[in-house]
């Protein structure tokens, strides 16, 4: 069952469209995300949902009731739907507990101790509900802000940024072990970041918006391997996008050889296309038929990340374990790793 569905809905900020025709359905107990660049609109998307800014287009349905749309606006308040923001504010003056049971205003007593336990237990903060905001690290604010938004069970957790402030690697596991809550307690959530390792650690579903326009809805998975769009190809994960030609037998002519298999999606002969290539489809082999040239080499921890340069000029990415060092200059082979190609027309990466 679709908990949250979006058909074409517009939104104008000081008179300009800010959110254009964005269309897309959340099922019950599932998790997507929002990526694209500032500015895009994915904030003021989140905040349509949530209601806080009105619609001038299409309508927002949560449950089977429409709560936005020309005519209809369910306040904020009457939304059933759960917050966390970037610049998560816990009440200092209350502690742990207060905070977390603080959307509880109607509850016992006992049945208020009864949730805050249960959190408390799924965040791994057991015995924290005495202690106040001031003596916490901020990964453990910033579970308890998570806490005090699920409390309530809302049908709807909008998170806009909620790790932003905290560093990498605590920014990963808190992901992870969020999903794991949320599946839990089976609460369909969006969120907004600017970080995809935090989006493919999080989501079901993940989209891409770029002014204002949602480029694609897809899983992750999808996103990275089958973009939808170039400008989805180019944002999400690394890669380039290399000049081809399509071939009188179908195959694309590239730098990197006569490449097989591509969909054609109405692409003819002679046209000129891109051919996304991800650096994990390259592989550094002496075995391998084609010469290339490290012309760079980024560290990155397990790996290094070269930019290779191939015989026409061309240069491509290529992720090779970090016990595989070249250095800047030197000659490599290459082999190609490539299970499925994605094309464009190449007149739209001019846009
Ligand atoms: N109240 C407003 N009036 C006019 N324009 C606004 C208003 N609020 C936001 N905007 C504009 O709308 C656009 C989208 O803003 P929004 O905050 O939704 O983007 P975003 O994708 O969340 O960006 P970021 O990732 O930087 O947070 C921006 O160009 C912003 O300047």
């Amino acid at each position: 069952m679709n908990l949250l569905k979006l058909e074409h809905i517009q939104v104008e900020l000081g008179g300009s469209t800010i959110v254009d025709d964005v269309s897309f359905t959340l099922e019950e107990g599932e998790i997507g995300c929002l990526l694209g660049p500032s500015g895009c609109g994915k904030t003021t998307l989140l905040r349509a949902v949530a209601g806080f800014e009105q619609l001038t287009g299409g309508a927002i349905e949560l449950g089977d009731k429409v709560v936005s749309n020309g005519k209809a606006h369910v306040d904020p308040e009457h939304r059933g739907v759960g917050m966390v923001f970037q610049d998560f504010a816990l009440f200092p003056h209350l502690s742990v507990e207060d905070n977390i049971s603080f959307g509880l205003r109607n509850a016992s007593k006992q049945e208020k101790r009864k949730r805050v336990g249960e959190l408390l237990k799924h965040i791994g903060l057991e015995g924290y509900g005495p202690r106040y905001p001031h003596q916490l690290s901020g990964g453990q604010q910033q579970r308890i802000a998570l806490a005090r938004a699920l409390a309530p069970r809302p049908r709807l957790l909008l998170l806009d940024e909620p790790f932003s402030s905290l560093d990498a690697e605590l920014r990963e596991s808190l992901a992870t072990e969020v999903r794991a809550l949320l599946k839990k307690e089976n609460i369909t959530a969006l969120l907004v970041t600017h970080d995809q390792q935090e989006a493919f650690a999080m989501a079901d579903k993940a989209g891409m918006m770029y002014r204002g326009r949602l480029l694609q809805w897809d899983t992750p998975y999808g996103l990275y391997h089958r973009p939808a769009h170039h400008l989805v190809a180019d944002f999400i994960g690394h890669g380039v996008l290399l000049r081809g030609a399509i071939t009188e037998d179908a195959k694309v002519d590239t730098a990197l050889g006569m490449l097989n298999g591509a969909p054609l999606n109405g692409l003819k002969a002679g046209e000129a296309v891109d051919v996304l290539v991800r650096p994990d489809d390259i592989i550094i082999d002496d075995e391998g038929a084609l010469k290339a040239t490290i012309a760079a080499r980024g560290f990155r921890g397990a790996h290094f990340i070269y930019t290779v340069m191939l015989a026409d000029g061309s240069n491509i990415l290529c992720m090779a374990p970090s016990h595989y060092q070249y250095d800047v200059g030197s000659t490599v082979h290459l082999r190609l790793n490539l299970d499925h190609l994605v094309l464009f027309h190449a007149g739209y990466c001019d846009t």
